[in-house]
């Protein structure tokens, strides 16, 4: 029973309370019964004891039962003290110290965490004060009530008080440690060695026998064989354990109780008091030796426990590390293995145990060379004194290369000598294989980004240059040392290839973590100039969780020269720079929609100019070029700038008017005010190879309002005035649809000559 839970009082139920009475019942019987037997040996007055075996009582039922069982003892003395013939006054007040007594003991024990099981030397001597210290307020206030009372003399009351005190604290001493230790275990433990524990009884009676009885009248002659019972109470603490050992003393010290009360033994001496002394000296002694021996004896088992189960510990850590261990003495003899380091060597059972690394080199030739290297590694880490790491190669069965990383650990006694060396092996063949694949696909990667014809840079998260590689450098016209850290300073969002405002392909994937290709930007090299590149954005790592990007880019200046050629080729004429044919039937399309939208008319004109032939058959067909391009520039200049000229090809070129009105004629009008604008400003001197030159168009028209005509309808009608106008001498206009009308009887007018 914990001395603390005897603090707490849950409402006992009626189970608990029958179990008190019981408690109660029983202390008061023990305590008087053991009283009255005390009493029976009286040695100063009749209140005064050798021994008082209650006072044991008293404290074993508080400390195993809890403090509120202290009525009983106040009881049990009351009526001890009653039985003898004390006043009511005198057995009250002694009662009362003797329940003070125990208490205090208690309050003591408790607060000093005493163990009841004697399993620490410490618990021994905690009882010992308790016992003691308790025992000075019985003693105090029973003596003081002798006093008063005037059944003890002032001269004897000292001694009273210290054979009060001494006898309590023996009886403490011999009733308690049995009391507090019995149980059925400590009962099974006894009925176990039964035999024994007969054998251990017969001896200790006739030993017991011959030392405190046999012997009468003063003698120390038995003195000797007193001291044969120490090694029986020795015997019963190393046998049968605390109880033995309490039961042991308790025994021994009742019969040389009873024997010096009878005058026997070597305790019974002239002088009585010197002789009681001895007695309680020895009492103390047979129980003290009793209880260590226990005490030391259950230390010892625990620690030794402690020292197994952490071994055990130690041996599965060793045994759970995926690396091979050893431990070798200062000789160098395997002490220790995990199973890692036997199948390392191949040794399987016990094989490897007090071998040395010489002695496993010269059975194993296979291991010769290694066992070589350790003995060599593990000298220098003796002679260094201190951690040293090694490297070691070790073929397995198979014949395949292992690399060891080995660290050594040498261990010294106090006097310097080599006491054990812990060496630990950590196979680092993969993460070395691994490591030396990295090398080299970093290695490659870096030559690819070296050689690499395409621009590449790579960014952080905060746009921040990582790397470059020499191209982008080449190109940009930066070195990557300038620049590593920082925003790159070339990109240009805002100005994409075809000057449009654009979004930053970039700043997208960093945002929102996916690939971008094919994106078309402007980036401006170091000194300013532009040029248009190609994008292909790569994010470093998932979405959400993006460490950067990669850019590769190429320079596509030459291509896209290269696409504005092929457009130039396909609908401009080279020689004079204008529309060509098949522009021109885009602008006729466009232009019949928009006109059948706007129901306005528009017109196109024929201009063929007048004798060409003979320019380039006389001068040349260059001087004809030159001729074509200036006509070319008249027209351009003649005409609204929304307006299309084309040349369809030698001195044939079309210009189409739109935006002429809903009328055909007010169309008409207009059509042929251009066409004579353009043949008055064709008909203006021309200067060909410094010569002066005269030319003259003839000029035919055709009108268009929405899809009324097809395109070829509308070029052939001109082609037709043209003839007409050619027809017609020369250097003039006609107009198909009003001379069309005019032929249809409309009275619409005169075609224009
Ligand atoms: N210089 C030059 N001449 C060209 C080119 N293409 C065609 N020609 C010539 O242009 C001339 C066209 O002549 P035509 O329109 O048939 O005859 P013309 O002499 O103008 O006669 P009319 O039109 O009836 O007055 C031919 O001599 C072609 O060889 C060119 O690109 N450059």
């Amino acid at each position: 029973m914990s001395n603390t839970a005897s603090f707490s009082f849950p409402a006992p139920g009626p189970g608990e309370r029958g179990q008190a009475v019981l408690r109660l019942l029983l202390l008061v019987s023990a305590y008087v019964g053991s009283g009255r037997l005390g009493l029976a040996i009286p040695y100063i007055g009749s209140n005064i004891t050798l021994v008082w075996l209650p006072t044991g009582i008293a404290v074993a039922a508080l400390v195993r039962w809890g403090w509120r069982y202290w009525p009983g003892i106040w009881l049990g003395a009351l009526l001890v003290n009653l039985s003898i013939g004390s006043s009511w006054l005198v057995a009250g007040s002694i009662s009362l110290g003797n329940t003070l007594g125990p208490l205090a003991a208690w309050w003591l024990l408790q607060r000093l965490d005493f163990h009841r099981a004697f399993d620490r030397q410490k618990d021994v001597a905690l009882f010992v004060l308790g016992a003691g210290s308790g025992m000075l307020l019985t003693a105090s206030g029973g003596v003081a009530s002798l006093w008063l009372t005037g059944l003890v003399p002032t001269e004897l009351a000292g001694r009273a008080w210290l054979t009060w005190w001494l006898g309590d604290t023996v009886g403490i001493l011999l009733a308690g440690p049995l009391l507090l230790t019995i149980s059925r275990s400590s009962r099974q433990a006894l009925s176990c060695r039964r035999s024994e524990l007969a054998v251990w009884c017969l001896l200790t009676l006739l030993v017991a026998w011959g030392a405190f009885i046999l012997n009468a009248g003063q003698g120390t002659g038995a003195l000797p064989l007193a001291f044969l019972t120490l090694p029986l109470v020795v015997w019963a603490a190393l046998r049968f354990g605390v109880t033995g050992a309490s039961l042991a003393a308790l025994l021994l010290s009742a019969i040389a109780t009873w024997g010096t009360a009878h005058g026997r033994g070597p305790f019974f001496l002239n002088d009585v008091h010197q002789g009681l002394m001895l007695l309680w000296a020895f009492m103390v002694a047979l129980v003290l030796i009793g209880l260590l021996i226990t005490a030391l004896q259950a230390e010892g088992s625990r620690a030794e426990a402690e020292i197994k189960s952490s071994q055990e510990r130690l041996s599965s850590l060793i045994e759970a590390m995926p690396d091979a261990i050893f431990f070798k003495d200062g000789a160098g003899r395997w002490l220790i293995t995990n199973g890692p380091a036997q199948r390392l060597f191949q040794l399987q059972g016990n094989e490897w145990l007090g071998i040395t690394d010489a002695a496993l080199g010269a059975a194993r030739p296979e291991f010769g060379d290694l066992s070589a290297a350790c003995q060599r590694d593990d000298e220098l880490a003796w002679q260094a004194g201190k951690v040293c790491l090694f490297e070691e190669q070790l073929r397995d069965a198979e014949g395949r290369p292992h690399q060891f990383e080995v660290r050594k650990v040498p261990i010294f006694e106090s006097d310097g000598r080599r006491k054990g060396l812990i060496v630990i092996a950590r196979n680092v063949t993969e993460e070395r294989n691994a490591l030396r694949e990295i090398e080299q696909l970093s290695q490659r990667n870096e030559l690819l980004l070296m050689a690499a014809g395409e621009g590449i840079y790579g960014l952080d998260e905060q746009e921040r240059l990582t790397f470059i590689n020499p191209a982008a450098q080449r190109m940009l016209g930066y070195r990557a040392d300038e620049l590593i850290g920082q925003v790159p300073p070339w990109r240009h969002p805002e100005q994409a290839a075809d000057d449009r405002p654009n979004e930053c392909p970039v700043r997208q994937t960093l945002a929102d973590g996916l690939p971008r290709r094919g994106c078309e930007a402007w980036f401006l090299r170091r000194d300013g100039r532009g040029f248009p590149v190609m994008l292909t954005v790569s994010p470093i790592g998932e979405p959400g969780q993006l460490s950067g990007a990669v850019v590769t880019f190429q320079d596509v200046t030459e291509r896209k020269q290269a696409e504005a050629d092929i457009h130039r080729l396909a609908f401009y004429d080279p020689l004079t720079g204008l529309a060509n044919r098949r522009l021109l039937h885009d602008r006729l399309a466009q232009a019949f929609a928009k006109s059948a939208r706007q129901r306005g008319h528009g017109a196109v004109l024929f201009i063929d100019l007048d004798h060409f032939k003979a320019l380039n058959d006389t001068l040349g067909h260059d001087v004809g070029d030159v001729l074509l391009v200036e006509v070319a520039r008249r027209l351009v200049e003649a005409v609204r700038e929304e307006d299309t000229v084309a040349r369809l090809g030698g001195d044939e070129f079309v210009v189409m008017l739109e935006r002429l009105g809903g009328e055909l004629l007010p169309a008409a009008f207009q059509a042929e005010r251009v066409a004579e604008k353009i043949r008055t400003a064709l008909n203006q001197p021309y200067v060909l190879k410094g010569q002066p030159y005269r030319s003259s168009p003839s000029i035919g028209i055709s009108l268009f309002l929405g899809e009324q005509k097809t395109r070829d309808e509308l070029l052939k009608h001109a082609d037709i005035a043209l003839y007409r106008a050619k027809k017609a001498g020369r250097n003039t206009i006609r107009c198909y649809d009003v001379a069309d009308m005019v032929e249809r009887g409309s009275g619409a007018g005169q075609p224009i000559a």
